[in-house]
């Protein structure tokens, strides 16, 4: 199956050239062609007026959360757990996290996701709903130690990895999620690095979120909380590691020396008052850094177009430093270091031999005018509402903001379905 992508803006190495062709095949781009014959194609894509960009990659979510969106806010982060969401969470069933899950990949699609990261749990059904909805996705069952469950919950990660890690077309990705520190300790996450070396499988965890993380652990380990992952040997098993916030100088090095992939959450830490992450240090540092959402009920919206605005502009005002996080930066953020996160090593990039997911933006809109430079107006002026198309594997799961793939109006109805049921049996 061959499509043509005709007559669009690309971005491609670190700039945007106009009146550009993408040629695809099957699930990879395969060149740009100056002058094609669109008789070759089974399906030719007009991108006029439109930009085209790597997909865009949430390195950092927990699905179905969306039933907990604007249910619980405003609280210290350990309370909002403990109180509102742990307990909430113990009510949660397979069908209510399906539907759920199709909601949260839906709102991703439209505003231009083409893949993911996940970290929760009944995560078959989130595994079913990334197969159905033609996205793609790094998928992982939350584990934490300190809860009677630890063992199920690493048995149910070994057999999820076995039985999904490169289904649905290659789409899904299974890694190994030990919750965070405060919730894993340090003989299990021993055991965890065990069966993520006897599988080969990466980690998704959450690090150095708080203030109040940093000071538990130390006052617990005698060390920082990084450090603590690093003699464990967490990080040495290919790690994808959320938040990053609090992290002094040789924190920085580890993450460096070690390859940590850091998912950054702009929206989630500054509604939590978690903190700011010290994303222009990484960078220097050459640590990979990605954008995530976090769950919708920390956020509350699964938009990354949102989440890249952030990063471009909260950074600045922290560091006093108008230069930090320039727009090649936060598209990169977004497209190819979120694609690297995930543990991509052809995806990211508009580039022959690469996946061929792929988000087109409608240039229409009044803020795109006039028409200076493209790299700014995308990174300052841009929304989420001009994503038109969006591409995942060779294939169109958004065209003209419709669905391909999804039955919106049956999965709205079954999301506000799901969520009756679930807060039925909590009050
Ligand atoms: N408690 C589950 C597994 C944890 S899944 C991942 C967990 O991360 C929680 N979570 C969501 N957002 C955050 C955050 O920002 N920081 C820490 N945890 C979070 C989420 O509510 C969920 O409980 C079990 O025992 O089987
Ligand atoms: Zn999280």
């Amino acid at each position: 199956m061959k499509k043509l992508i005709k007559n669009v803006g690309i971005y491609r190495d670190h700039k945007i050239t106009e009146s550009q062709n993408i040629a695809i095949k099957d699930d990879l781009i395969i060149g740009f062609p100056l002058d094609p014959v669109p008789a070759a194609y089974d399906e030719v894509i007009d991108g006029n007026n439109m930009l085209a960009f790597p997909g865009f990659v949430n390195t950092h979510n927990h699905i179905a959360m969306t039933v907990f969106r604007s249910y619980a806010d405003d609280m210290q982060l350990m309370d909002w757990l403990e109180k509102k969401i742990w307990p909430a969470e113990d009510k949660l069933d397979s069908d209510i996290v399906y539907a759920q899950a199709m909601l949260g990949i839906a709102e991703m699609i439209r505003c231009g996701t083409t893949s993911f990261a996940d970290m929760y749990f009944f995560m078959d059904d989130v595994a079913r709903a990334v197969e159905n909805s033609g996205i793609r996705a790094a998928l992982c069952r939350g584990m934490t130690g300190i809860t009677p469950n630890a063992q199920q919950a690493l048995q149910e990660s070994k057999t999820f990895y076995q039985t999904w890690n490169g289904k649905a077309d290659g789409r899904i990705t299974i890694m190994l999620g030990p919750h965070a520190p405060y919730t894993c300790p340090p003989d299990y996450l021993r055991q965890v690095v065990d069966v993520a070396h006897e599988l080969g499988a990466e980690i998704h965890t959450h690090l150095c979120e708080t203030k109040g993380e940093i000071e538990n652990i130390q006052k617990q380990y005698g060390k920082t909380p990084i450090a603590l992952m690093d003699e464990l040997g967490v990080l040495d098993c290919g790690c994808l590691a959320a938040h990053c916030v609090w992290v002094n100088d040789e924190d920085l090095d580890i993450l460096a020396q070690k390859h940590v992939r850091v998912a950054h959450n702009p929206g989630s830490n500054l509604k939590l008052a978690s903190g700011i992450a010290p994303i222009p240090k990484m960078l220097e540092k050459g640590i990979t850094v990605g954008l995530g959402t976090d769950g919708a009920s920390s956020n509350n919206n699964l938009d990354i177009v949102e989440e890249m605005h952030l990063a471009a502009f909260i950074h600045k005002a922290h560091t006093l430093d108008p230069l930090v996080i320039p727009a090649e930066t936060a598209i990169n953020l977004l497209t190819e270091g979120g694609a690297k996160c995930l543990g991509y090593t052809h995806a990211g990039k508009l580039e022959a031999g690469c996946k061929a997911d792929i988000t087109l933006l409608d240039r229409n809109g009044l803020h795109w005018y006039p028409k200076n430079d493209m790299m700014s107006l995308m990174t300052y002026a841009s929304n989420s509402f001009d994503v038109d198309t969006v591409i995942v594997n060779g294939n169109v799961l958004l065209r003209h903001k419709e669905f391909t793939t999804i039955d919106i109006e049956k999965v709205k109805a079954e999301a506000e379905r799901t969520k009756n049921k679930l807060f039925a049996s909590i009050i």
